[in-house]
């Protein structure tokens, strides 16, 4: 029996750090596939967790959307049949509802163990408002407040406040049962995403909210292709970052640095960003994907 599980989240919000992390220690001795659903055509998640492990099939956006749900679930069926895998996790992009992706897995037949909603601690107030965070949330079983060294444990707590308060109103019922759970989720702090163990041992079920919310959001959201065409320096790529338009919520990348080794993953969510983790295989051009 292959056990299932549904990484989503707000962009830039710890999944893919969730996935390498936990993933990683908790799962270890398990033959793991994993599915990264990418919003737009240029992936990057894939690449990060190719790093790590082999099985990762890429998707572009619409694949996992409900009209599309049908080349989701060929490609996932394909997989399972050529891996045979004993956990599979989906990451849903940032802008996607993990809805969808939960049913197209029970039409396949496997048992999901938990829909896990990666929450920026430090961010959430600025995107709390989005129909899309709130769907994610509320679809959820499993809320992950990452990013908790970035907060005041007051700051922390009025997250978890708000958190509990829209878990309130959408409330959930089990899928397979009419009966209503209204405390039907555990919420998780955590750095890097790095979880308990008893999150991968299935501590939810499957999950369907009681009043659908119908949007689809990530429709809204612009994406937009950056290439430099030659390396760039430590300076230039930061001055770059700090410059990036305030519409601009989440960029992501590879880039080539001068006196680096290997091309870098690079990071910014909200105005933070980071660089450094060599993208040891890329030989492609240098690119940041700005998501606004
Ligand atoms: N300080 C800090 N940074 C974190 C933490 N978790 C993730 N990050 C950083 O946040 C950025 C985004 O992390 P990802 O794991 O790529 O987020 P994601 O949700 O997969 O991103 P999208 O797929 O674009 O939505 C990276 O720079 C991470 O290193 C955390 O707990 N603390």
């Amino acid at each position: 029996m292959i056990s299932a599980f549904v990484v989503t989240g707000f962009l830039g919000s710890g999944k893919t750090s969730l996935i390498i992390n936990s993933v990683k220690e908790h799962l270890k001795d398990k033959k793991v596939a994993i599915v990264v659903n990418e919003f737009g055509e240029v992936g990057v998640d894939g690449k990060i967790l190719k790093n790590v492990y082999s099985e990762v099939l890429e998707l572009s956006e619409g694949c996992i959307c409900c009209k599309l749900s049908a080349e989701f679930e060929s490609s996932v069926r394909r997989l399972i049949q050529d891996y045979n895998p004993e956990v599979l996790i989906v990451e849903t992009s940032g802008v996607a509802e993990p809805f969808p992706i939960v049913f197209s897995l029970k039409t396949l037949g496997l048992f999901v163990d938990g829909v896990i909603c990666v929450i920026d601690s430090k961010n959430f107030p600025k995107y709390k408002e989005d129909d899309t965070a709130k769907y994610q949330l509320a679809t959820s079983n499993v809320v992950v407040l990452n990013k908790t060294d970035l907060v005041s444990k007051e700051e922390l707590e009025k997250v978890k406040e708000e958190v509990k308060k829209i878990k309130e109103k959408y409330k959930v019922v089990n899928m397979f049962s009419p009966e209503e759970k209204e405390s039907f989720y555990k919420i998780y702090e955590a750095t890097y995403g790095k979880v308990p163990a008893e999150v991968f041992k299935g501590v939810g079920k499957p999950v369907e909210l009681k009043e659908h919310l119908h949007f689809h959001s990530h429709d809204s959201r612009k994406e937009e292709v950056v290439t430099f065409d030659r390396e760039l320096t430590e300076e230039e790529l930061v001055n770059f970052l700090k410059n990036l338009p305030k519409e601009v919520i989440r960029a992501k990348g590879i880039v080539k640095l001068k006196d680096y080794p290997f091309p870098v993953f690079v990071h910014y969510v909200f105005g933070d960003y980071d660089y450094g983790m060599p993208a040891e295989n890329y030989e492609g051009e240098s690119f940041l994907v700005l998501i606004r």
